[in-house]
C-alpha cells in the first residue's frame, strides 16, 4: 500500500542526504520516482545536502499543483512509482492535501523531508498538515547537536551568531554564514528558550564580570 511518510528532524541533521539516498535506492530497483523541491539553498529546481550530493529536481512554487503535474505525466504515458519531496516545510496545507491524495488515488509513495518549526519554535504550513495527514512521521536518527552537547530540537536564527527572534517565517540560509549574514544555529531546548548560542555562551565565559574572584 502507498504511503504518505515525513521524515523530519532539524536543519543539518541529514534530510536531503537521505531523501537523495532514498531516491537512488529505490532508482536502483528500476522504480521511477521524481523529485520536487522548494527554495533549497542552493537555487531553483536542485535538491543538495552538506555531504555533497545534489540533483535536479522540479521546483514546487507557489501555484505549483502536484496532483494535476503527477496526472499529467500519467496521462502522457509517464510512469511514477514515487515522489521524493525535499524543503517540505514550505509546501502550502494544500499541497500536502494534494501529495495525500496522489497517495490514496493514484497509489504512489511520496516520501517527504523537512524541518518541523521555525525560528520562532511555531510549526510551518506544510510541516503542521503532514504531521495532521502523514501515514507516519520519522524523526532522523542522526542527531544534530546543540553546542552543550545535548540533542539539537529546535532552529534558531542568529546575526552575527546572536539569536534574533523577530522577522519573516522564511528566510532561506545556512547553519555556517559569514558574521553580517542572516544564519541559523541548532538548539537543544533548554538554550533555545534562554537565547543561548554557541557564540553568546562563549562571549558569557570570557566575560570579565564572570571570571572566579580572587581571594
Ligand atoms: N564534512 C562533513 N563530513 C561528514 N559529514 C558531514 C560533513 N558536512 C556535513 N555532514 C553531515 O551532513 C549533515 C547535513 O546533511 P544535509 O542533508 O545537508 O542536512 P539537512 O537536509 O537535514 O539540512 C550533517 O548533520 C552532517 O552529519
Ligand atoms: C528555522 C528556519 C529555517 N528556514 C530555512 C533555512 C533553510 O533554507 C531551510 C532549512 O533547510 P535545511 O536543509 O533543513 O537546512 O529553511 C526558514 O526559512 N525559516 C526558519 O525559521
Amino acid at each position: 500500500m502507498a504511503e504518505l511518510v515525513f521524515f523530519s528532524g532539524t536543519m543539518d541533521c541529514g534530510k536531503s542526504t537521505l531523501a537523495l539516498q532514498m531516491d537512488h535506492n529505490h532508482a536502483a530497483r528500476g522504480r521511477q520516482g521524481m523529485i520536487f523541491t522548494r527554495n533549497d539553498r542552493a537555487g531553483a529546481a536542485t535538491i543538495s545536502s552538506r555531504l555533497g550530493l545534489r540533483a535536479d529536481a522540479v521546483e514546487a512554487g507557489d501555484d505549483f499543483d502536484f496532483q494535476a503535474y503527477v496526472v499529467q505525466l500519467l496521462s502522457a504515458g509517464g510512469k511514477v512509482d514515487y515522489l521524493i519531496c525535499d524543503e517540505a516545510q514550505f509546501f502550502s496545507a494544500d499541497q500536502i492535501d494534494q501529495l495525500a491524495r496522489i497517495v490514496d488515488e493514484l497509489g504512489i509513495d511520496v516520501f517527504t523531508f523537512g524541518i518541523t518549526t521555525d525560528f520562532r519554535t511555531r510549526l510551518f504550513p506544510g510541516s503542521q498538515r503532514l504531521i495532521e495527514l502523514a501515514d507516519r512521521v520519522e524523526v532522523l536518527q542522526v542527531e544534530a547537536l546543540c553546542w552543550c552537547g545535548a540533542r539539537a530540537t529546535h532552529n534558531a536564527r542568529t546575526v552575527g551568531g546572536v539569536m534574533v527572534v523577530e522577522g519573516a517565517q522564511v528566510v532561506v540560509g545556512d547553519v555556517t554564514v559569514r558574521e553580517d549574514e542572516i544564519g541559523y544555529e541548532v538548539l537543544c531546548r533548554r538554550h533555545h528558550r534562554r537565547r543561548l548560542t554557541a557564540a553568546t555562551a562563549r562571549a558569557a565565559v570570557l566575560s570579565p564580570d564572570v571570571l572566579p574572584f580572587e581571594g
